[in-house]
This record gives C-alpha cells, structure tokens and sequence, in this order.
C-alpha cells in the first residue's frame, strides 16, 4: 500500500534549449515523494521538437540507455514510482508545456502533525 496523502503539482515551462539532466524525484528511502505524474500540454508535438522524456530501469547504471524514451504528446501522462526511477527531460527545441506532480505521504509520528497548519 502507497498510503497516498496530498500532492503537489507545479505547471512547469521549459524555454528552448531547456532539459532537466537524469534524476530522482525523491531521495531513496525519504517517502517525501512517492509516485511522480507528469502530464504534457502542448497543442502538438513530434520527436524532431526534442524533449523527451527518458526513463531508466530500477538499479540502471550510469552509462545505461534509458529503458524508453517518451515523446511529450499532447494528453500524455506518465506516473512513475519517484524513488526508484530516475529520468530525464531532454533538450528541447521548442517552448514544452507540462505539469509537474508529486503524490506523498502523510508523515505524522514522532511528535510531528503533517500537515502543520
Ligand atoms: O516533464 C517531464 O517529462 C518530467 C519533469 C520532471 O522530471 C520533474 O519535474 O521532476
Ligand atoms: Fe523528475
């Protein structure tokens, strides 16, 4: 079970020329960030526009290719666990549209209430 509580989503703009370099959303172990959404906004786009979306196996190496590359499609929608799969926004070529999401869980213990307010 996930135990899913809250998210946070950003509209995110990438200009051209702009790319997010291989990542995790959340550090391993940290649950600050569990299941990661993004979804794609743009009127239309094909491949030549860059931009994809490149996604790594759980445990790929450093000098890996990414398990898949996807192209930011208009509607598309992509979730992925965010402590386990690191990915990258490739280099676009054109002004890319998206969301960016972040699904956690609730970490109240420890004489800690989340949320605070
Ligand atoms: O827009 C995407 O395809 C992914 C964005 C991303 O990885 C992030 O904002 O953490
Ligand atoms: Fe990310």
């Amino acid at each position: 079970m996930l135990g899913l509580f809250e998210m946070e989503v950003c509209f995110a703009v990438y200009p051209p020329g702009g790319f997010y370099g291989r990542h995790l959303d959340s550090f391993a172990g940290a649950r600050n960030r569990v299941v990661s959404l993004a979804a794609y906004l743009n009127e239309d786009w094909d491949e030549a526009r860059g931009g994809a979306l490149a996604v790594w196996n759980e445990g790929a190496g450093d000098l890996d290719p990414p398990a898949a590359r996807i192209i930011p499609k208009p509607g598309g929608v992509v979730l992925m666990l965010s402590e386990a799969i690191t990915h990258e926004v490739e280099v676009t070529q054109e002004t890319r549209y998206g969301l960016a999401g972040w699904w956690r869980v609730n970490q109240s213990g420890d004489g800690r209430i989340d949320p605070l307010s």
